[in-house]
């Protein structure tokens, strides 16, 4: 197995048996795409969670992020809500695409679209110390737009 690779379990659900798992659609693409396991319109400002039909196993340290596909957006404003979505290690429920459109049509997910890609990630947790003062910096509490355009 490569190094950059990492062994996760997929179990497919009943309503997915007839559906290809989660899939990379080229040689080096980054994510996997998400087919959607029902048919949804989703009117113009509207959002729905989509079933994908599939349920994971994601080894400790790790997460998987749901992520938009920039053809949805750009063509039709229709992205992830949440996004990057994350699917804890410990989940094991059925996995979800919360998909809005933001666009001014009507979208229309048909079961079989590709709706989202799949991304696995290291997860680094945090051990918070908690203490009296922070240490000073340049920036301080300078921030949303500080720097300037
Ligand atoms: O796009 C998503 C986001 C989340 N989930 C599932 C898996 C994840 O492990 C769980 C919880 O997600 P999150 O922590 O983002 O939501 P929450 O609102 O904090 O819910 P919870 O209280 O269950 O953690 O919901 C999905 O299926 N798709
Ligand atoms: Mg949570």
């Amino acid at each position: 197995m490569p190094s950059n690779e990492v062994t996760i379990a997929v179990l497919r659900l009943v309503h997915g048996a007839d559906l290809p798992l989660p899939d990379y659609a080229t040689a080096g693409a980054a994510g996997m795409d998400v087919i959607a396991a029902e048919n949804v319109t989703l009117a113009p400002g509207a959002r729905a969670a989509i079933a994908t039909g599939f349920a994971l196993a994601i080894p400790n340290g790790y997460e998987v992020q749901v992520r938009p596909r920039s053809g949805l957006a750009l063509k039709h404003g229709v992205t992830c809500l949440n996004t990057p979505g994350t699917i804890d290690s410990d989940y094991r429920g059925e996995v979800k695409v919360i998909l809005a459109n933001l666009g001014q049509e009507p979208f229309v997910v048909g079961r079989g679209d590709r709706i989202a890609q799949l991304v696995p990630a290291p997860v680094l947790r945090a051990d918070l110390v908690e203490v009296d003062s922070l240490d000073a910096t340049t920036r301080g509490a300078g921030g949303f737009g500080s720097t300037g355009r």
